[in-house]
This record gives C-alpha cells, structure tokens and sequence, in this order.
C-alpha cells in the first residue's frame, strides 16, 4: 500500500509527454503545444485607429476649440491613404490604417464638424492617442506562444489572426477500457435479481471526453481469468493507456490483477492509502499505461481524476497535470476514523466548501452534483467549521 503523495509521484514519475503531431488549429483546441509558435507576421501588421473619429497631427492641437480642415478619409481595409498635412485631419473609423504622417486620432465625440472643418474639442492630444502601433500585440518572429501552452479559444483567435492554420501539439493517446463484472446489464435490457445496470463505462468515457479524448475502445469481460487476461491482452496491443473497471479488490472473482501479471505487465504500485479508491493499482507494460480502477462508481471516478487524469494530462504534455487545488473554508465541522486519507464528493459554494450527504463508494449521486472533492489526510481527520482544507476542483 502507498500513500497518496507516493501514488501521485510515481505515475508522474513513469509517465512521458507523447511526441509531436501537426493538427488544423479547430481540431488542436484542448491540446497542448508541442513546439513554440514563432509569429510569422507583426500584429496589427499595420497602425490602427482604436476608434471612429479623425486622424490629425496631435502638435497642431495648442488648446481646445482648434479647427482642421477635412482632407480625406480611411475606412477599413483601405490600401491608398490620403496624407495628413498640418492644419488638416482625415475622416477615420475603428480598425482602419492610420496615415504615416497623422500621429494620433480624436473620437468623433470629441469634435464637431460644420462645413468640411473639425473642431477638435479635446487638449492636450497625447502623442500616439487612439493608435494601436504595429506590432504592439506581436512583433514578427516573436514567440507568440510557448510550447506547454494549452490550445484554448483564446489561442484559436490570436494564432488564427497570424494565419495560422496548424500547429504541432502533443499527440492524445489511445485510451482502452475494460469493463469486469458478470452482475452487469447493458442498457435496455430488463432489470433481473442481482444484476445492475452497467454505468462506469459511459461514466469513464464522459470525464475521457472531459479532456478532449473523444474515441475509447470499450471491451467487455466476464469474472473469469481467461477472459480477462484475453480482453485486457487486446487492448494492450492497440492502445496506449488501458483502464479497467472493476474486478481488482480480492475477491474470488477479481481477475485484474492475475490477468495483468499473467501478461507480464509490471505492478508499480497496488492499493493506496486512501478512501475511497483502495484498491487501485496501476501498472506498465512496456511504456503502455494501465490502470485498474476500483469498480465501486465514486471509487472509480475519484480515481480517474486524481491519477488517470494527471498522467493523460501528462502524456499530453500539461504542465500542471494534477487538478487545480486551493484552500477553502469548509462550511460544515467533519470527522472521520481509519488510516485512509479521504476524498470527499463535495460542492464549492461561494468562498467556501460543502461537503455532501452520501460519501460511501457505492454512491454516486452525490458526485452528479458535486464539483470539487475535498482532500482530507488522516493528520487532518477532524475539522471544525471554517478550517481551511484541500480543495481540488473538478473540470466541468
Ligand atoms: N475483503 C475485502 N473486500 C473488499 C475490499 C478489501 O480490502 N477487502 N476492498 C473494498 C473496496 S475499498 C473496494 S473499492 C471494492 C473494489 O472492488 P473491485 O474493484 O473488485 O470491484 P467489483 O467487486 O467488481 O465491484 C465493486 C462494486 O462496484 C459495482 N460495479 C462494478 N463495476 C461496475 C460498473 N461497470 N458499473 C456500475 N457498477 C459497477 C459492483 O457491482 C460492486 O457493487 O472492493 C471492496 N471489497
Ligand atoms: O476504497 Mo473502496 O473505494 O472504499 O470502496
């Protein structure tokens, strides 16, 4: 049995950032860049008015109520632009390229117009006023954005805006599940004595989804050792990271654990000291990545999004792979015994954290409307109201 830290270090510790491919930008969004993106061009390439208004020269505004004469305009996407002498002004709008020879633009609120000549009502003019200058967001060769960024909205606009069009990201592995347990119905089939509807695989697949892994192979096998060590054998041939579900605690029908030692895949831990998700263990064959999760649901889930997650965020080249924690408040004084560090379903509700009724691993409601879980150490098994604790929250 290792501790959670321990867990935590050692998946890091054997789990590599995947090598480069080269995606359309709309298909990277939510990858990781692999390589800098240098600026192939300045941004704005040329200098802009920032507002509807006239470009003037600013040094010929000596005080309020100067009047210049109306020499031209320049529109947005106009190539030819007329020249701004002194004692002259030029008619321009948000967007449109300033003339070389204007050195700042006034809103159009703050002038008045009466037979071609503009009063400018505004001193003193600062000296670039309304201009954005070229490459004031980017030079050109500059790096736009480090590798290790991820691909968000944000970056599609902003690489977009270079015509950008691909880019090279870490590749997302090909993510296998296995699904263990004979008491298991598929959906639609009619509800008989001791049998429950199987839910950890669509539950799996969600949070996969989550993070941008929209294609899992899902194998089923019966509570037998044969059939175990056949399904999880295929989905290691194929696929770079294999989970299992279920069929891992000690039972004389959990097969997981033969299976995977049965087809030489190596154990680097088994069991962490934790509640709930014990029985994890996670394993490598080759540099494949196995885990096999607890089939209790809220085991299974709280145990992809502490380790599943960081080492698929990992592979994907996240820098900070582990779900983002903070401190928080708990609103309610909780307590527990046992020598298992807890992880509670648990809701952050304004500055500070609730956590839920139904903590048992079998309960999963309570993880449908939860958004963060709570991460108590056995050092900390008995908090009062208002003490800070762990916080990790979940992605929605
Ligand atoms: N003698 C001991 N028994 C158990 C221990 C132990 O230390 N000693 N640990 C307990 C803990 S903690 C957990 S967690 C479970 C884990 O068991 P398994 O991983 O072997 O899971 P199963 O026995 O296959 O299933 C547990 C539970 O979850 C339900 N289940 C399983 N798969 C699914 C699925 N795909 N969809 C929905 N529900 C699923 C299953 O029906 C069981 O109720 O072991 C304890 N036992
Ligand atoms: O560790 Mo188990 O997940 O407590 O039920």
């Amino acid at each position: 049995m290792v501790t959670v830290n321990e867990a935590k270090q050692r998946i890091i510790a054997n789990t590599e950032a995947r090598t480069a491919t080269w995606l359309p930008l709309a298909e990277a969004v939510g990858s990781v860049l692999a390589e800098d993106v240098i600026a192939p061009i300045a941004l704005p390439p040329f200098r802009q008015s920032s507002m509807d208004g006239y470009a003037l020269i600013h040094s010929d505004i000596t005080e309020n109520g100067i009047a210049l004469q109306l020499a031209g305009e320049s529109r947005a996407g106009q190539a030819e632009l007329p020249d701004v002498r002194p004692g002259t002004c030029v008619r321009i709008f948000t967007g449109a390229p300033v003339p070389d020879s204007a050195t700042a633009v006034v809103m159009q609120e703050h002038t008045s117009v009466t037979d071609g000549r503009v009063t400018i009502l505004e001193f003193p003019v600062g000296e670039g006023k309304n201009v954005r200058r070229a490459g004031q967001q980017i030079a050109k060769g500059a790096v736009a954005l480090p590798a290790g960024t991820p691909v968000s909205a944000g970056a599609v606009g902003f690489l977009k805006g270079m015509d950008i069009t691909e880019v090279a990201v870490h590749s997302k592995p090909r993510v296998g599940l296995l699904v263990t347990g004979d008491e298991l119905l598929k959906a639609g089939e009619p509800l008989v004595p001791g049998k429950i509807y199987e839910s950890n695989s669509d539950m799996l697949k969600a949070a996969l989804g989550q993070t941008g892994i929209g294609e899992v192979t899902v194998s089923y096998a019966s509570d037998e050792l044969e059939a175990t060590i056949e399904a999880l054998g295929k989905l290691l041939e194929t696929h770079d990271v294999v989970l299992a579900s279920g069929g891992i605690s000690v039972g004389d029908y959990d097969f997981v654990g033969k299976a995977l030692e049965a087809l030489g895949a190596e154990t680097v831990f088994y069991k962490v000291r934790q509640k709930p998700g014990k029985p994890l263990l996670f394993g490598k064959k080759g540099d494949k990545l196995i885990f096999a999760l607890p089939g209790n649901p809220a085991s299974s889930l709280v145990c992809y999004y502490e380790y599943v997650l960081p080492a698929l965020r990992k592979t994907m080249g996240a820098r900070e792979p582990f779900l983002r924690s903070v401190k928080l408040p708990i609103r309610h004084a909780y307590r527990f015994d046992g020598e298992r560090d807890e992880f509670l379903k648990a809701r952050v509700e304004g500055k500070e954290v609730v956590s839920l009724d139904g903590q048992e691993s079998f309960v999963i409601g309570s993880f449908a409307v939860a958004n963060a879980l709570i991460y108590l150490p056995v050092g900390q098994n008995q908090v009062a109201a208002g003490d800070l604790v762990e916080v990790h929250l979940l992605p929605v």
